[in-house]
């Protein structure tokens, strides 16, 4: 009482719509239905795991297999809990499920700069039919948006705060302004209809399961090596970012999905152990993978931000979640999984 609307925005914000009846009945103890957007990919996959594990959940994944894999989730496949659903997000997705993880889009920057008007509907219409579906349904949804909002910052390490440095015209900008729209279209849900909302922005992560020609720089270098070929160091090599280990991210987002908070939240790595320029991340493979490894300093691509580190304050105080593998550590595990997949012999 006595606030105004400008001190506390909360209280624009609409009761959120009731869950389905069978939620309250005491006749049935049903598991959580969780719908898993992007769940053969990456991430999506890893996620997929861990709610799968603790047998409380029904996992449907929603995936148009552009970048995901159905091999990522060759465990689940004819497991009674698990669905999984061909499904471009860009239309509508009629299901009844409590929670919604929303992580279908292209994430290396190859792949969503490959059709970019795609990558912009993906994130502007995906995320309106999935807000939609937890709007009827009465779901929480987490949206998994991306430090690349801050652009190329200005600010160094980012906070949440920090409203970003972007080019709306440019190259990225079907990947920045899109995950940024669908950061907004979030909020407005959640303020007009009192949708359940969660946003984490994610940062360099890595791990097994990318994809072997993904782009991104772990995979590349990683793959490079392996195969025998030059590790492409694009210039100028002394650009940083900071990687997350796969396990953590997902820890991570679980306990912002279980949290109170609507974020946005940070989540990476910002530890000493894990922010690296490009030239010391092809030290690192060369040192820790494979020792006859070399790089050349190849072109840049436009609008590379020089810097990025996560400020991760806020998931360490509300979520009690901090990254605990460096690395060191992660980069052999990730190599492993390559070594398998590329056939090639450990050495
Ligand atoms: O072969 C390569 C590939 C990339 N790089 C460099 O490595 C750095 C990281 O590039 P990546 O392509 O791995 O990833 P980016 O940081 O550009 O974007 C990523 O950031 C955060 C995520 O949310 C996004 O999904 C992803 O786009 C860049 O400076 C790039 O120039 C290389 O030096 N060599």
């Amino acid at each position: 009482m006595g606030h105004t609307a400008n001190e506390d925005d909360s209280l624009a914000v609409k009761a959120p719509p009731l869950p389905s009846p069978l939620r309250h009945s005491k006749f049935t103890t049903q598991k959580m239905r969780i719908l898993v957007t992007g769940g053969a990919g990456f991430i999506g996959s890893h996620l997929v795991d861990r709610l799968m594990e603790t047998g409380a959940n029904e996992v449907i994944v929603a995936d148009n297999f552009f970048s995901g894999t159905k091999d990522n989730l060759r465990r689940w496949i004819g497991h009674p809990n698990f669905e999984l659903i061909r499904h471009d997000v860009t239309e509508p997705l009629l299901v009844e499920v409590d929670q919604i993880y929303h992580l279908a889009c292209p994430a290396s920057p190859i792949f969503y700069k490959y059709n970019p008007v795609k990558t912009i509907k993906t994130n502007v219409m995906g995320t309106l039919n999935m807000l939609g579906l937890a709007k009827r349904v009465g779901a929480r949804i987490l949206l998994t948006s991306t430090s690349e909002v801050y652009g190329d910052p200005l600010e160094h390490p980012q906070k949440e705060e920090y409203w970003g440095n972007v080019n709306p015209i440019g190259v990225r900008s079907c990947y920045d302004e899109g995950k940024r729209v669908a950061e907004t279209l979030m909020f407005d849900y959640h303020r007009q209809h009192g949708i359940e909302i969660r946003i984490a922005r994610i940062f360099n992560t890595y791990g097994p399961r990318m994809n072997i020609d993904d782009g991104r720089v772990v995979s590349n270098f990683i793959a490079q090596a392996l195969r025998g070929e030059q590790m492409t160091v694009q210039a100028p090599g002394t650009q940083t970012r900071s990687f997350c280990y796969v396990s953590d991210m997902v820890e991570g987002l679980i306990r912002l999905m279980g949290s109170d908070v609507t974020g946005p939240i940070n989540l990476g790595n910002p530890a000493s152990t894990c922010e690296f320029t490009m030239l010391e991340l092809a030290e690192a493979v060369k040192e820790l993978i494979e020792p006859s490894a070399s790089w050349k300093l190849v072109e840049n691509t436009p609008d590379d931000p020089r810097k990025r580190k996560p400020d991760i304050t806020k998931a360490e105080s509300i979520l009690k979640w901090e990254p605990k593998v460096s690395l060191r550590d992660g980069l052999p595990l990730m190599a492993a999984d390559f070594f398998e997949r590329l056939g090639v012999s450990k050495k």
